[in-house]
């Protein structure tokens, strides 16, 4: 490699790390704009910087910039008649849309942020660094508070929604007539799974303390007579019956012995010729490539007391020694993909 080509290659690794290192302030921008509900404000029509600033109650001197670097950054257009969404932030950022997304970037802001300041900490001693950091369980912690509860929830359907989607568009679900969400949260996916295709039915299963948020979304989707709740712990009860059980960001959350627990569990649960779905950001093979997997097994760390993100082939691994004959990877939508076995 000549000195000029390896020169060029030194520069653009400087450059991303540097981009690296700054990334908490995008990031900061991105979140203050969501909490400032300025997506929002902008979804009627574009606004020129000061209207926009007095509506979101800014001080004059750092408005210009703050909306500017939201342009740079590719999150606002700027045109004659002011700032503007682009097509992606009016269909992910603004609170009036279904797509929001919002929730799950404000609570990466009012609890994630904080608690990956402390990442060192979970590095040396391996114990979370959140409202658990000083003992107790992960969700009967967050659930003692309503409003945690509910922004935790909708950040969960907000995280789901592309998988959500492209599961219930990949997947050839005409052999199937139950299926069972298992750690089912607002119950978004089997709203949306269960509109597409009409022929079957839903159980979502979480924690009782879970139902008043089910209820309330799913109320939207009218499914009343095809869509139910089923109140239980995995712990200690059985899995509802069902031909295809959907495990979506729930064996990352725990250890080894309970993700093997899940899966046998789940064997039980099916009959011959039922599927296991189990959808997370999943890690490549090689370890290597899936950035967002590798982060978000980090900050299973941060959140919990022993769990861990994976690869396709660890668990094919545990759906084998669970029993299941045959199992496949395919790829969902952006870092997340499904394993699926069938008994
Ligand atoms: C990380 S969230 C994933 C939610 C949803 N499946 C998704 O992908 O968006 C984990 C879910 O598991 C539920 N959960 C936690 N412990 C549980 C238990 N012991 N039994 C049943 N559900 C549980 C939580 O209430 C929460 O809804």
């Amino acid at each position: 490699m000549s000195n000029a080509r390896k020169e060029q290659d030194h520069t653009a690794a400087l450059d991303r790390m540097l981009q690296l290192a700054t990334g908490y302030q995008a990031s900061k921008v991105l979140f203050t704009a969501v909490r400032l509900g300025l997506f929002t404000e902008l979804a009627a029509r574009p606004l020129p910087c000061e209207e926009l600033r007095l509506r979101l109650g800014l001080h004059p001197r750092a408005a210009r910039d703050f909306f500017d670097a939201l342009v740079a950054l590719g999150l606002l257009d700027r045109g004659e008649h002011g700032y503007a969404n682009t097509p992606t932030t009016a269909r992910y950022l603004d609170r009036g849309r279904p797509g929001y997304l919002g929730g799950f970037l404000e609570m990466a802001d009012s609890r994630l942020y904080d608690f990956w300041g402390t990442l060192l900490d979970g590095l040396r001693t391996g114990e979370p660094q959140n409202e658990i950091k000083h003992g107790g369980e992960f969700f009967d912690t967050l659930y003692q508070d309503p409003a945690r509860r509910s922004e935790f929830l909708q950040a969960m359907t907000g995280l789901s929604m592309r998988s959500a989607h492209a599961l219930t568009d990949t997947l050839d679900w005409s052999a199937h007539r139950v299926v069972a969400d298992i750690g089912c949260a607002e119950g978004a996916l089997l709203g949306h799974l269960l509109l597409r295709h009409p022929h079957l039915h839903g159980i979502g299963f979480d924690l009782e303390s879970v139902r008043d948020d089910f209820d309330r979304r799913v109320e939207r989707f009218g499914l009343a007579d095809r869509l139910s709740f089923t109140a239980g712990d995995f712990f200690t009860d059985p899995l509802p019956r069902a031909d295809a059980l959907v495990f979506g960001h729930i064996l990352h959350d725990w250890d080894l012995p309970t993700k093997r627990m899940l899966l046998r569990k789940a064997y039980e649960a099916l009959p011959t010729g039922g599927v296991v779905i189990v959808y997370e950001t999943l890690i490549d093979d090689d370890r290597r490539e899936n950035a967002p997997a590798l982060l978000m097994s980090l900050n299973m760390l941060i959140e919990t007391t022993g769990g861990f993100d994976y690869t396709g082939a660890d668990c094919r691994g545990w759906l084998a020694e669970a029993g299941f004959g045959d199992s496949r990877v395919r790829h969902l939508a952006g870092a997340e993909s499904m394993v699926i076995g069938t008994k």
